[in-house]
């Protein structure tokens, strides 16, 4: 997990109600290291100090179960480290949060190695992402058809690898082609493969993906993309298990588990006559949703850590921490490429970073300091009252820099404010 840096114990004040407002239902505390004090709690009153004592120990970022004669809980469990260079503070904060508040959700996951092991995956520990892997791990072990629907950069092949991996096929081959990058000749001979002498240029035998996967997995990207014509042969394979290389005369046997993938809602490309239905309803056994990155923001700062180890490896000199006030804008920002456009904002913050030790606010491109999200401040000198702070709060997501604006305040008089007043 991300080790977080602030200068004041109130740049981390804004954090932790940030991450109340993310996760409301969670229980949140930061631990002192060393004298083992709490020092900010969230919805703690259930768990007892000797659990807290005993999550400090060696829990990362997985499942966890708390059994205490006063409760008995499932969380899903996560920890950053902090530094508080204030009153010099190190400490852990904990997030723990309940998998069977979702109650379907704890219905639908069995708290498996395999769960656990997408989590880490995925580097995630939200529960839209939870439900998600559930459907992953039981559509695995079958052959259907699974379409996966999620924005662009969302993470729709790593589902396609995940599925694969956790399958009995995971041994072979996994084969992967996104069908909106070729035009729709070269499509059918990368689908199908094609004979010698098939057409013009076609100077030997060419094996298409269907034969290259045999065994394996089959993960056809952007299949919306896929013109009339050729869904039409496509359906034809799907229903028959067979198909035939252009130009060729012998059908040959496909052995490939299909995985289709798109950004696009395909009943709607199949109501404006752009899709096949039988096709959809062949491929669209069983639906998987990625939720975008903005609709799970609790992700990021794992997904950050995942990223900054990663690239960590590449060269010695890069930072290993997002600080706090860029942390804080990565959570802000509602990220329209979803985990790519991260993945390409964390390389662009190493690369301008370099030889320092943490990532910062002046790191970051220009697009997410001049998000609207970010800058846009609402109408200032609202009247100061008790009613108008909670709605303010409410409203900006306890976005403590744009409340204090809206009444024309600083950041530690809304603060006092709010203690006074307990918002
Ligand atoms: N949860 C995640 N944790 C870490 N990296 C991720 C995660 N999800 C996606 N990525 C990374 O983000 C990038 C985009 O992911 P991927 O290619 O799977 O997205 P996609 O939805 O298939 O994109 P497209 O819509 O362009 O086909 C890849 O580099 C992938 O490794």
């Amino acid at each position: 997990m991300a080790k977080l840096n602030f200068e004041s114990e109130q740049d981390f004040f804004i954090l932790f109600e940030q991450l109340k407002a993310l996760f409301p239902n969670a229980s949140l505390f930061l631990a002192d290291t060393t004298t083992q004090a709490i020092h900010y709690k969230f919805n703690t009153d259930d768990i007892s100090v000797e659990s807290m004592a005993a999550l400090t120990q060696d829990h990362h970022n997985q499942y966890l179960e708390v059994n205490t004669p006063k409760m008995r809980q499932r969380f899903i469990y996560q920890e950053n480290d902090i530094y508080i260079a204030e009153h010099r503070i190190i400490g852990k904060l904990h997030i723990l949060q309940p998998v069977s508040i979702a109650n379907d959700i704890a219905d639908q996951v069995e708290l498996t190695e395999q769960l656990q092991d997408l989590a880490k995956v995925f580097n995630s520990c939200s529960p839209e992402m939870a439900r998600m892997f559930s459907i992953i791990q039981r559509v695995a072990i079958t052959e259907f058809p699974v379409l996966v629907r999620g924005e662009s950069g969302s993470g729709k092949e790593l589902v396609a690898q995940a599925i694969h991996d956790y399958s009995q096929r995971k041994n072979k081959i996994f084969v992967a082609i996104n069908c909106a990058a070729l035009n729709s000749n070269i499509l059918e001979s990368e689908l199908f493969g094609h004979v010698k002498g098939a057409f013009t240029g076609a100077i030997r035998d060419h094996k298409g993906v269907f034969e290259r996967a045999a065994g394996g997995t089959l993960f056809l990207d952007e299949i919306a993309e896929i013109p009339l014509e050729l869904q039409a042969k496509l359906l034809r394979v799907l229903e028959t298990g067979e198909f035939t290389p252009v130009g060729g005369e012998k059908p040959i046997q496909a052995n490939v588990r299909i995985i289709t993938a798109t950004h696009k809602a395909l009943r709607e490309e199949a109501k404006a006559g752009r899709f096949r239905h039988d096709l959809l309803y062949r491929l669209r056994v069983i639906p998987i949703f990625i939720p975008p990155l903005r609709e799970r923001k609790v992700d990021i700062p794992l997904i950050v850590d995942q990223i900054l180890k990663e690239s960590s490896t590449q060269l010695d000199t890069m930072p290993r921490h997002v600080n706090q006030k860029a942390m804080q804008i990565l959570l802000n920002y509602d990220w329209p490429g979803n985990v790519r456009e991260l993945k390409n904002t964390l390389l662009y913050a190493l690369t301008m970073a370099n030889g320092k030790d943490e990532i910062e606010v002046e790191d970051l491109p220009n697009e997410l300091l001049n998000a609207e999200d970010y800058v846009k401040l609402p109408e200032t000198n609202t009247e100061l009252t008790p009613e108008n702070v909670q709605v303010a709060l409410e409203k900006y997501n306890h976005n403590l820099n744009m409340v204090a604006n809206i009444f024309g305040i600083s950041r530690t008089t809304l603060w006092r404010y709010r203690q006074k007043h307990k918002l």
